[in-house]
């Protein structure tokens, strides 16, 4: 049968059509309000719901009507023996009561400042009939005055800063010759004054307010030497807050702030020779970093009256009193502790000389009966973890010697232990350096060591850096700690099974003297006194003490620890330097040296505030590739900011094994590299010039003049470490053009003055712990510098939990 078609205009077959609307059947006499009042309102099916509407409303308009009555006050007053009809209060009004009025941030914990006054009486009335109506007005008046407090209150948290206020949380950026740095003050916490230019900022503030009582001194046992701080203490002020690297640092609590510290090289006055160098290096408008300006208030010998690079008259008040200086300087990296260091010794070896009967060239102590003169008779040591350092170090103070002509000679002269295994290079110097001192006799000899100068010019040397091991070979002689075979088993066999006896090794004859050995700087002391280090560099402490006449004697009886501390009071001027003092090195001071006065940086443990932190994934590939990409960024970032210079990258992995790979892979893709492991040849070199290029280079050091005016070369090749020589035996990528990255261990994240070219410091591998990571990342934003830091981890799947502790770790870091 056929199908009937559909009607033109209907819809398909399970097409409904529209509801009848109701107005369809409405009678056209009745009015839309009484429509919709008996669709809508009393319709049975909305009844229900439009009651149940109508009573919240009622509810919630009867609340307020109530709570504005009756709310902020009981209507009937009570007693504390008639608690039981207050009415109960809402939580909201319990938390306000609980609740200090107002509070301020201060030094990263609340501080609760004092209650504001209670609000004015309400207006007196006149003693008439009490009437319902008057209550209300009363609570009216009393709401409006509880509202207008509030408001004054929020008013006063967001107010800028008032002239008596100053500062308050408002940081102030100030430019300091090369060094910028945000100021801050608050008035809750005691911090120095406004005027001087290392303030810190509001977040530094708040992120470690253990830290407010670092900058400053401290001396236990001893609070006269801070009489010039008196009354400044902020100990008893101390926040207590939690600092989730209190098991890595030492955030000791014992420091004092400290006022009125100079802002410039000038006061307090250094010899005028001394302060000609020290502007030279720094340049004209350098001011004193927080660091040297605590040096220079506590530390430096100030010149007599009568000097200003003439002739002094007395010896400086602490050689009078006969005490010796015992100082830890801690600071950030790059803050500029060498020259906080090197300016009182400089200076105080200066004055010795120049003092009538000079005391430099008297020996000390009741053993010091003429002894076999030795070429090295130094005045002070400085002692560096790695030969890199001392050579730069090295440098460094010839650099700042121009103006007083002191003599500095570097001990560091090739990367190999002192034994008698030595390469051609290292052995050949060590020839050299012999033949030169055998030729002249006195201290003529050891001015002979340093180099080819005149005998006219020629000076016996003052100062000598290097490292432990290396001062101990030339206390001790060469090859002093090289252990004989005796057990025949480990003797060498011939062709015929027969065991060779080894050639008996002598012993080299010693080469300095200490007995004139007035200062002593520790330099890295969180490395020299490390357990691992501890013992050599003792080692020498001991041997100056002996050599001057006063041997240390170590009770053997309780083991000493920091509560019952056994001091040890060496006979010479004691300086540690050091940009983080871990729990073992306060654990050995607070034992060993409990009188040593602690100077310390208000960002110590901290990033420098110009080194900015950044995190990169890994893509869960090859992680070189991932290294590769991040380095070509860097260079495009470059180029795009119109750079023409590519900036370079220093490269920190944990492995010598990871170096030498990542080194091949880069290489590979045409990365121009230096990777510069622990047992690298390079090192072997005697000098610096693996480092060409990367390390902070000055102007190529001028010649000395000497007294009469004659000029005389100072360099002895093994000392220079700045010269201009290029590098070779790198292993680079693209031969057309010169390293631009440099991989490396630990090793070289001590003490080093990377170039500011070194934008970037890639962390590649997660440092062992966070005193390393500080050592690392601070190669980088050295000196006010701009600099990035770039930390690798995995930050999604399995593994990314230790990334993320080590963001948090990291962000505590953060200046
Ligand atoms: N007052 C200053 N003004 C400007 N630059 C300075 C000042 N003092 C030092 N510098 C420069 O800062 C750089 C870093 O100095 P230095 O190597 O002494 O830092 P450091 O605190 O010893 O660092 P680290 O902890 O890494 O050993 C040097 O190049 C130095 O010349």
């Amino acid at each position: 049968m056929a199908r009937r078609s559909a009607p033109p205009g209907s819809g398909p077959a399970y097409y409904s059509g529209a509801p009848m609307r109701r107005g369809a059947l409405r009678d056209p006499n009745e009015s839309g309000f009484s429509a919709f009042m008996r669709e809508e309102i009393w319709a049975p099916e909305k009844l229900p719901g439009n009651l149940s509407i109508l009573t919240g409303v009622a509810v919630f308009f009867g609340g307020i009507a109530a709570m504005r009555t009756n709310g902020s006050r009981p209507s009937k007053p009570f007693s504390k023996g008639n608690s039981a009809n207050a009415p109960s209060p809402s939580r909201k009004r319990l938390v306000k009561d609980l609740t200090p009025r107002s509070r301020t941030k201060s030094a990263g914990k609340l501080v609760v400042a004092p209650p504001p006054p209670p609000p004015p009486p309400p207006p007196v009335r006149d003693q008439a009939p009490h009437t319902g109506a008057e209550d209300k007005l009363k609570s009216h008046a009393e709401h409006k005055v509880r509202v207008r407090q509030a408001i004054e209150r929020k008013r006063s948290r967001n107010a800028k800063p008032t002239e008596t206020n100053r500062g308050g949380w408002h940081a102030k950026e100030r430019s300091l010759g090369g060094y910028k740095q945000k100021s801050v003050a608050s008035p809750a916490i005691d911090i120095p004054d406004f005027d001087q230019p290392w303030r810190t900022t509001k977040d530094q503030l708040h992120k470690r307010s253990y830290r407010d009582d670092t900058f400053g001194i401290k001396k236990d046992g001893d609070s006269t030497r801070g009489s010039d701080v008196a009354g400044d203490t902020n100990a008893s002020r101390k926040p207590h807050v939690y600092n989730p690297l209190s098991d890595e640092f030492d955030v000791s609590a014992k420091s004092e702030s400290t006022r009125n510290l100079p802002t410039e090289f000038t006061s307090p006055p250094l010899m005028e020779g001394l302060l000609t160098s020290v502007l030279d290096v720094l340049g004209p408008h350098a001011r004193p970093t927080p660091i040297q300006a605590l040096s220079l208030k506590h530390v430096v010998n100030q010149p007599p009256s009568s000097v200003s690079g003439g002739v002094a008259s007395t010896r400086p008040s602490d050689e009078d009193s006969g005490q010796w200086k015992q100082y830890l300087l801690a600071s950030e990296t790059g803050s500029g502790k060498s020259i906080a260091y090197l300016l009182p010794m400089l200076q105080d070896l200066k004055l010795s000389e120049l003092r009538p009967n000079t005391a430099c060239t008297e020996e000390v102590g009741s053993n010091s009966r003429p002894k076999k003169k030795l070429p090295l008779n130094p005045r002070a040591l400085v002692l560096a973890p790695t030969h890199e350092l001392a050579r730069q170090l090295s440098s460094f103070s010839k650099a700042l010697l121009h103006g007083i002509k002191l003599r500095v000679f570097c001990a560091s002269q090739a990367n190999l232990p002192s034994t008698p295994k030595r390469s051609a290079t290292a052995s050949k110097m060590a020839k050299e350096f012999e033949a030169l001192v055998s030729t002249d006799a006195d201290d003529d000899a050891a001015s002979s060591a340093l180099g080819p100068l005149s005998k006219k010019a020629a000076r016996p040397v003052d100062v000598v850096v290097g490292t432990s091991s290396k001062i101990l070979s030339l206390i001790k002689g060469r090859g002093w700690d090289y252990e004989q075979p005796n057990i025949e088993d480990t003797w060498d066999k011939d062709e015929h099974g027969r065991t060779i006896k080894p050639r008996t090794f002598t012993v080299g004859e010693p080469q300095m003297g200490l007995e004139r050995v007035e200062w002593v700087v520790v330099d890295e002391a969180d490395v020299l006194f490390d357990p691992d280090f501890q013992d050599q560099t003792k080692l020498i402490l001991s041997a100056i003490s002996e050599a001057r006449g006063q041997p240390i004697e170590e009770s053997s009886n309780v083991k000493p620890e920091p509560s019952s501390p056994s001091p040890i009071n060496y006979p010479f001027n004691l300086l540690l330097s050091t940009a983080t003092i871990p729990s073992a090195l306060a654990w050995y001071l607070d034992t060993y040296h409990p009188a040593l006065t602690r100077l310390a940086s208000p960002n110590l443990h901290h990033l420098p505030s110009t080194l900015k932190t950044e995190y990169s994934s890994w893509t869960g590939g090859n992680r070189n590739a991932d290294i590769e990409r991040r380095l070509r960024r860097v260079w495009m970032e470059d180029a795009l900011k119109g750079n023409d210079k590519k900036s370079k990258v220093l490269i920190f992995c944990n492995k010598n094994t990871k170096v030498e790979d990542l080194g091949r892979y880069l290489k590979e893709k045409g990365v121009a590299n230096v990777a510069l492991t622990s047992s690298g040849d390079m090192r072997k070199r005697g000098s610096n010039h693996h480092l060409d290029g990367f390390l902070r280079e000055r102007e190529r050091e001028r010649p000395a003049v000497v007294s009469d005016g004659e000029e005389a070369s100072l360099d002895p090749a093994p000392t220079s470490g700045l010269d201009s020589e290029k590098a070779t035996g790198v292993s680079s990528g693209d031969v057309s053009e010169d390293p631009h990255v440099m991989i490396t261990t630990s090793l070289l994240s001590r003490g080093l003055d990377f170039s500011p070219e070194i934008k970037h410091v890639f962390i590649v591998d997660e440092p062992r712990n966070m005193v390393d990571f500080l050592h690392r990342a601070g190669r980088s934003g050295r000196a006010g510098e701009q600099g990035k830091v770039i930390v690798f981890g995995k930050t999604k799947g399995r593994g990314s939990s230790k990334a993320k502790d080590m963001r948090k770790r990291v962000g505590a870091l953060v200046a």
